[in-house]
């Protein structure tokens, strides 16, 4: 399976109705809330607008809304995989992508056989506080080697200026959430991220 160099990460059905129709092909709906009703509608909205634009979707935690929504893709942590039906989720046909932090976390994620293995924080990100220090481009390329073919996906702190040297270090994909949606201008930001992630695509 090839992801999208570029991979989109936004906590509402309104970010991807202004982004997604500007060319993003991979997106994860990352909501932090607990109320069921919302998330629901969240995700179907999200769920309808990638539709339409030829946009893969990927649900982040709620594998349960996931699945009885008609996702075909989740995100989880390793925290999240603790309480998650792994076989319900492949049953119900869904792929699955998996964070790993260290060595012992990608153990368990791969004995998972996952769609992809997401690395990070690959430099310090704003966005939540985490225990592990970054992670450096280096670290991408041990990765890589301990992964294939399995698809592998850097995050934390990317920006534009950083995706040569992470994709060099063997990244096949490139994950965002503040650079993009802190920006003055979150559509031209987007636009140069599509761009400047098309010699990978
Ligand atoms: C592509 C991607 N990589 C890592 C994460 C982080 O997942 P997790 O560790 O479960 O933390 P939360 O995002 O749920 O706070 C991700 N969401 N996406
Ligand atoms: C949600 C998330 N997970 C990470 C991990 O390392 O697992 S880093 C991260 C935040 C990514 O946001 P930004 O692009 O703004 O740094
Ligand atoms: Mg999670």
């Amino acid at each position: 399976m090839k992801l999208d160099p570029f991979y989109l990460i936004v906590d509402s059905a309104a970010w991807i109705e202004r982004l997604v129709p500007l060319g993003v092909n991979l997106v994860q709906l990352r909501i932090k809330t607990v109320d069921k009703a919302a998330l629901r509608a969240e995700i179907r909205k999200a769920k309808a607008l990638c539709a339409q634009h030829h946009c893969q979707l990927i649900v982040n935690d709620h594998w349960r809304l996931a699945i009885e929504e008609g996702c075909d893709f989740v995100h989880l942590g390793q925290e999240d995989l603790q309480s998650a039906d792994l076989s319900r989720i492949r049953a119900a046909g869904l792929r699955l992508g998996l964070s790993t932090h260290d060595h012992a976390e990608l153990e368990t994620a791969m004995a998972a056989r996952p769609d992809y293995i997401a690395l990070g924080p690959i430099y310090p990100t704003i966005l939540k506080k985490m225990k592990w220090a970054p992670q450096g481009v280096e670290r991408i390329s041990e990765w890589r080697r301990r992964v294939a073919p399995t698809p592998l996906v850097a995050i934390g702190g990317l920006n534009p200026d950083r995706l040569n040297g992470v994709f060099a270090a063997g990244a096949g994909c490139a994950a965002v959430v503040t650079d993009i949606t802190l920006n003055a201008d979150a559509e031209a930001r987007t636009r140069e991220w599509i761009e400047k992630t098309d010699r990978w695509r």
